[in-house]
């Protein structure tokens, strides 16, 4: 095989996969788009999510700052040299990284340190399996943390909150299903994608699950029970009413595609693996001599490019001032400013906010912060940097990442440095709601993988702290214009996502009934 073509095919396929999003996921997200009413808040964020999808392709950067683990699913021929195909693949993933393609995503799960380049420690992962065919099929999927944390796995007979008694039968693999739509809620940046493996132990349950994402969004299960049960999800999670990023709405789930193996008596397990709607997996054909790429997948049909009217008509619709009451903010916020705001009102930020993620919470909970944080805005965010020949850092992917996870500290911390607003996506629960209330605060939501859009919004890098956690996990000083987020969490009490998921968990036991016998 010749090396250096291999490699430089790889190069490519990492690249395609994480700036342009294939036709079929394309074609499944209008048709979401062309759901939706014009004017509300569903239609706004996959205006967004359009929009976004087209900077990332025109741009060749990536559609989501979540570049996730990478996964490579190879088939070979007999006899192909799978040591030297690696390396290769290392090479390709580390250029890729450095070329700001990739954000460096591989941290030791000891120390906490980030190797960089994306390797190191078992990633990327790449599993090889031979096939009597002449060419190399490799297919790469880059699904990220949000909507990995959304994956769940069953294990029946099991009671179901909403459903009951899920039983050993189609009927209780159904409300498995089911359940697994509503507990992802926005949370894995709906409206997404789920792959649904029946039977197999724990770990080959899920890559069964896994495996079903590499399918094509519209092919057909040749297994007629299965199809049928892929159309039933489909017609009936999509009443769920979560909706795009959990704010309500008429598209919840994008696809399902479900597969079945053996078990063994004992065990019963459905387990199901979330994509968000940034499902970023294309294939290659390649030829084992020349290293070259012979043919791309997934993509069949219709290309919707976005930049057509349905998008921009709709933008329109959104963008008319007297329709929308748009409050700009520029920090620092006073507490004021901020019991003004309710839920539904979206706001516009200009001048400056400070990324924290993870680490800089659970810092912050038991030290000073780097900068006074007096009327400030926190963004979670772990953006996709590129430092300049001079130096200078610029932002290449920056959407907002699952804040929950933030919920045991960020009350804490608003009122520790009075700080005035958090944006992220997918919402926070009980504790920051109460502080939020206190303090005078509020929480933004921002479309989830919309990293082009909100890169566009930062002007500046003013400077940045505790580097040493890694890029995506340090506090970046950004000075933004025209940033728009939706007040989701207000100071008086409300939460939008709290009344999403009680209205789901209602809509959810009206599929308590058997359905298959
Ligand atoms: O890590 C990130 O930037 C985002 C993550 O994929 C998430 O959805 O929370
Ligand atoms: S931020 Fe959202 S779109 Fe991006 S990887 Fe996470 S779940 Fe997917």
């Amino acid at each position: 095989m010749n090396i250096e073509n291999f490699q430089e095919s790889m190069y490519q396929l990492i690249v395609e996969t994480s700036t342009n999003l294939p036709k079929d996921v394309r074609r499944a997200i209008k048709a979401a788009a062309e759901r939706e009413n014009a004017g509300t808040r569903a239609a706004m964020s996959l205006d967004t999510i359009t929009n976004n999808i087209k900077m990332a392709e025109d741009k060749v950067s990536p559609i989501c700052q979540d570049t996730g683990l990478p996964t490579f699913k190879i088939k070979t021929p007999v006899g192909a040299n799978q040591i030297e195909m690696k390396q290769a693949i290392y090479h390709a993933i580390a250029q890729a990284t450095k070329d700001g393609k990739l954000r460096p995503n591989s941290v030791d799960s000891l120390t906490g340190e980030n190797s960089g380049d994306n390797l190191g420690g078992g990633i990327p992962v790449i599993k090889f399996a031979q096939w009597e065919k002449d060419y190399l099929d490799i297919r790469l999927i880059l699904k990220g943390g949000g909507c990995e944390n959304k994956n769940i796995q069953y294990s029946l007979p099991a009671e179901l909150e909403g459903l009951g008694r899920a039983g050993r039968d189609l009927d209780g693999i159904r409300k498995c299903i089911l359940h697994s739509v509503y507990q992802a809620q926005g949370q894995g940046c709906s409206a997404g994608f789920i792959g649904v493996g029946i039977g197999g132990d724990r770990s080959s349950g899920y890559d069964l699950a896994k495996e079903q994402l590499f399918r094509t969004v519209d092919d057909v299960n040749p297994h007629p029970e299965l199809h049928n049960l892929e159309e039933y999800i489909m017609e009936n999670a999509n009443k769920l009413g979560i909706g795009t990023m959990g704010f309500g709405g008429e598209t919840t789930l994008l696809g399902c595609k479900i597969g079945v193996m053996n078990r063994i008596p004992a065990s019963f397990y459905v387990s199901v693996a979330y994509n968000c709607w940034a499902y970023r997996r294309l294939g290659v054909a390649v030829n084992p001599e020349t290293g070259e790429i012979q043919e791309w997948m997934y993509q069949d049909g219709e290309k919707i490019d976005f930049a057509q009217p349905a998008a921009t008509e709709i933008a329109a619709a959104v963008e008319t001032p007297a329709e929308q009451n748009v409050i700009t903010l520029t920090a620092p916020i006073t507490e004021e400013q901020i019991r003004e705001l309710k839920v539904g009102d979206v706001v516009q930020i200009n001048g400056m906010m400070y990324t924290g993620r993870d680490a800089i919470h659970k810092y912050l909970s038991d030290h000073d912060a780097p900068v006074d944080l007096n009327g400030q805005i926190i963004y979670h965010c772990g953006p996709v940097m590129l430092k300049d020949k001079e130096g200078n850092w610029h932002v290449k992917a920056a959407g907002p990442t699952t804040s929950i996870r933030e919920e045991p500290y960020q009350g804490d911390i608003m009122k520790k440095f009075g700080i005035r607003a958090v944006i992220g996506k997918g919402g926070m629960g009980k504790k920051t709601l109460a502080a939020l209330q206190e303090h005078g605060g509020v929480y933004l939501n921002a479309i989830g993988g919309a990293a082009q859009y909100y890169a566009d919004c930062i002007k500046s890098v003013e400077g940045v702290d505790l580097m040493n956690f890694g890029i995506p996990e340090a506090m970046w000083h950004l000075q933004v214009q025209g940033f728009t987020a939706v007040v989701t969490m207000d100071a008086h009490g409300n939460s939008l996502h709290e009344d999403v998921e009680k209205s789901s968990f209602e809509k959810l036991t009206q599929f308590a009934d058997r359905v298959y016998k």
